[in-house]
């Protein structure tokens, strides 16, 4: 087994404008075959670096590096390389709702390879059977439920049997059975298939229970922590601790600083 990242971010900084920073000089390493999780709250970046690692955007300063090779956004012809060895599922990964379940799972099938139609159709029973759906080929996107919808886009995610597999917010808006579904789903198609998958979550709980390696960050991309699940909900630092136990108080504060509440009322403290 190599010790070569499958994706390395070194030392990256980036704004989507000069006036404010998202992403401040951040390094992480993704090894080869694993589930990695990174669990933050609301806007500190985490989709921005899911785009750094796909090449939607350029870094400020600092490298991607996806199996050893530097991401140039301006290399058009490196980045459909990268981009077909890449599935991402969006958070609301959009499906075409005026085509059946089995054309969208064709559907990068079609758009990017020469295959025969009969060997499309094998590959997208195959996809579908893998995330529980081949019963489901024919019906209308009108007619599946949510949580139908995002093992579809994640079967259409798998249909060129990418080699990373990023996901955002694959939990979000899922009930528990859904939720615990999905998240075995990842484990499993990561396992099978040998792929390295990303998620982006803020689901706590979904991601201790599958991920191999969980990176903790806040605003501003800062690292508050990293390791394996166990490493982290047995780590006594306090903001770990308030991460990983969904704790409402601690160095991180719940409410947003403010006059004494007394005051705001006009009452006598
Ligand atoms: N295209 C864009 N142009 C300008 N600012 C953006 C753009 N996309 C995101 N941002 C800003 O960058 C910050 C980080 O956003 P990002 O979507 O990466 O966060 P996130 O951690 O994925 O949050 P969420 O969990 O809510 O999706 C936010 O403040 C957001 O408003």
């Amino acid at each position: 087994m190599t010790t070569t990242p499958f994706i390395e971010i070194d030392r990256v900084t980036f704004g989507y404008d000069s006036s404010r920073t998202i992403l401040k000089d951040i390094s992480l390493k993704f090894p080869r075959g694993q589930v990695t999780a990174i669990l933050g709250g609301s806007g500190c970046g985490k989709t921005t670096l899911m785009r750094l690692i796909g090449g939607v955007h350029r870094p400020d300063s600092g490298r991607v590096i996806f199996d050893g090779e530097v991401v140039d956004t301006r290399d058009r012809a490196q980045l459909y390389r990268l981009r077909r060895r890449l599935g991402m599922l969006f958070q609301f990964g959009a499906l075409f709702t005026d085509l059946s379940v089995f054309d969208n799972v064709a559907f990068p099938l079609r758009e990017h390879t020469q295959l025969p139609e009969a060997m499309i159709r094998d590959i997208v029973l195959m996809k579908l059977n893998a995330v529980g759906l081949r019963g489901a080929a024919g019906l209308r996107i009108s007619e599946v439920s949510g949580g139908m919808a995002r093992r579809i886009a994640l079967a259409r995610a798998i249909a060129l049997d990418p080699e990373l597999i990023m996901y955002d917010e694959p939990f979000a808006g899922l009930d528990l059975i859904s939720m615990g579904v999905a998240a075995k789903l990842i484990r499993t198609l990561n396992d099978v298939t040998g792929a390295t998958s990303l998620v982006i979550s803020h689901d706590v709980p979904e991601c201790m229970a599958i991920a191999d390696y969980v990176v903790l960050m806040a605003t501003g991309g800062r690292i508050v922590a990293q390791g394996t699940p166990k490493e982290l909900m047995d780590s006594m630092d306090p903001e770990t601790r308030q991460f990983v136990r969904g704790e409402p108080d601690g160095p991180v504060k719940f409410h947003y600083p403010a006059p004494e509440i007394a005051a705001d009322f006009g009452v006598a403290p």
